[in-house]
């Protein structure tokens, strides 16, 4: 390990000592933690069973930069280079549509099979794997809804996707032994005002009943479902809205899955983690950054990133909270949001655990605000940063900016021959 990298860790680590926050057995807690990273930032979220079709679900992804992955083994190799720049060990999170086959599947009729190529690949990368339907990009979509249609024939085909899916997700889980969390995100909504509000919402909550009823171990597949408050083509009602999923997570026991994106632009999701871990085994995450919509912006180290991390610490929801990632950036090199995204993600959780937790809740209950807001600036700058470069050569990965131009040289060795 580099010498300077060493000593500025040294330095740092007798610092936080005088809080009584031991560095080393809080990187150890670190190594521990996975981030789901989502394989569709590295597509564009085309995925490979429709290539050509269109994005659909009112998401939307802009810019042109050259180099996105045609293939599974382009996709592959892609998170590969991602994950040889950040440190620890984690998970992929696959939609449906990123099957590995040459078969023309249809969404409904997907079995572990058409993943057996990710499987094999994330044993070898001692990956962990996670999974959605993808109930979007697709012709029987093409009016914006799926599980909670009028018809019910094309119910019945999205239905039967989410159950392949979750059977998939198991396969995942029981392969991999590390839990798949399997996540429903549908679009249904419509643009303008609608006149009932509620059978739209009683067709879904039909359709999950069916869709949850296999029981599947929990070892192997836990069933997460994402909310949202507005899409592209859905601005005046979603029917998968928060107070939905939450009264349908709740009761039925599968994750909430909070996107930092699917909420009004003031509403923050890291205020919601102390309310809803006291009513739910667990909670997903999809952390992503928003800039004045859903807009799926690459996650950099803001305030909200940092406060979800402290909310995770401070109140220990490390052990039931799946960290997912969530954006798509087509205007950058692609790997690089993904480097980006998820060193940020690790990083924050890094800084969170490197405050004074203890005297900080101890100085609020006194009603000590001053010496509250004290300490917490004051740690603001503490040298957090020399923990973070230590963590990076400990386990292998670029310190600092040194990163950027292994991206560099990949991207002129393998992206633009694409
Ligand atoms: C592709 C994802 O499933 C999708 O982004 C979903 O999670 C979402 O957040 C939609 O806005
Ligand atoms: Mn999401």
């Amino acid at each position: 390990m580099d010498k300077q990298v060493k000593q500025a860790y040294e330095a740092a680590k007798a610092l936080y000592a005088q809080h009584g926050i031991d560095t080393d057995a809080m990187l150890n807690k670190l190594a521990d933690i996975k981030v789901s990273v989502h394989c569709w930032q590295g597509d564009d979220v085309k995925g490979f069973l429709n290539q050509e079709g269109e994005l659909t679900g009112g998401i939307s992804v802009t810019g042109q930069y050259p180099g996105a992955a045609t293939t599974p083994s382009e996709l592959r190799a892609d998170l590969e280079q991602a994950f040889a720049l950040i440190p620890g060990k984690h998970k992929v999170n696959l939609h449906a549509i990123y099957t590995d086959t040459d078969e023309q599947v249809e969404l409904d009729q997907i079995e572990p099979k058409h993943y057996e190529n990710w499987v094999k690949w994330a044993k070898e990368q001692g990956l962990g794997l996670d999974f959605n339907p993808t109930c979007f990009s697709h012709e029987k979509s093409s009016d914006g809804f799926t599980l909670s249609h009028p018809d019910p024939e094309i119910r019945k085909f999205w239905i039967d996707h989410c159950k392949a899916s979750r059977r998939i997700g198991a396969y995942f889980g029981e392969q991999l032994g590390q839990t798949c969390v399997t996540n429903v995100w549908i679009p249904d909504g419509f643009k303008d005002n609608p006149v009932d509000r509620m059978s739209p919402r009683k067709r879904l909550k039909d359709s999950l009943d069916e869709v949850f009823a296999e029981p599947l171990n929990p070892k192997h597949n836990l069933d997460a479902v994402e909310s949202k408050l507005f899409g592209l083509g859905s601005e005046a009602y979603v029917v998968g809205s928060h107070e939905f999923y939450m009264g349908y997570g709740l009761q039925n026991n599968t994750l909430i899955c909070l996107d930092a994106g699917h909420f009004h632009p003031t509403e923050v999701i890291s205020g919601k983690l102390s309310s809803l871990a006291l009513f739910t085994s667990g909670i997903l995450l999809h952390v992503s950054r928003p800039m004045r919509w859903d807009s799926d912006h690459v996650v950099i180290m803001d305030d909200e990133l940092l406060e979800i991390a402290r909310e995770l610490v401070r109140h220990e929801l490390l052990g039931t909270t799946h960290i997912g990632l969530d954006f798509f950036d087509a205007s950058i090199n692609r790997v690089a949001a993904w480097v980006v995204g998820t060193r940020n993600t690790i990083k924050a959780l890094l800084r969170a655990m490197l405050e004074p937790v203890d005297a900080l809740k101890q100085a609020e209950v006194a009603g000590d605000y001053t010496t509250r807001l004290a300490l917490t600036e004051e740690f603001k700058s503490y040298p957090f940063g020399a923990v973070w470069d230590y963590y990076c050569a400990q386990q292998g990965v670029p310190v600092r900016e040194q990163w950027i131009k292994e991206v560099k040289s990949y991207e002129q060795e393998v992206l633009q021959s694409r």
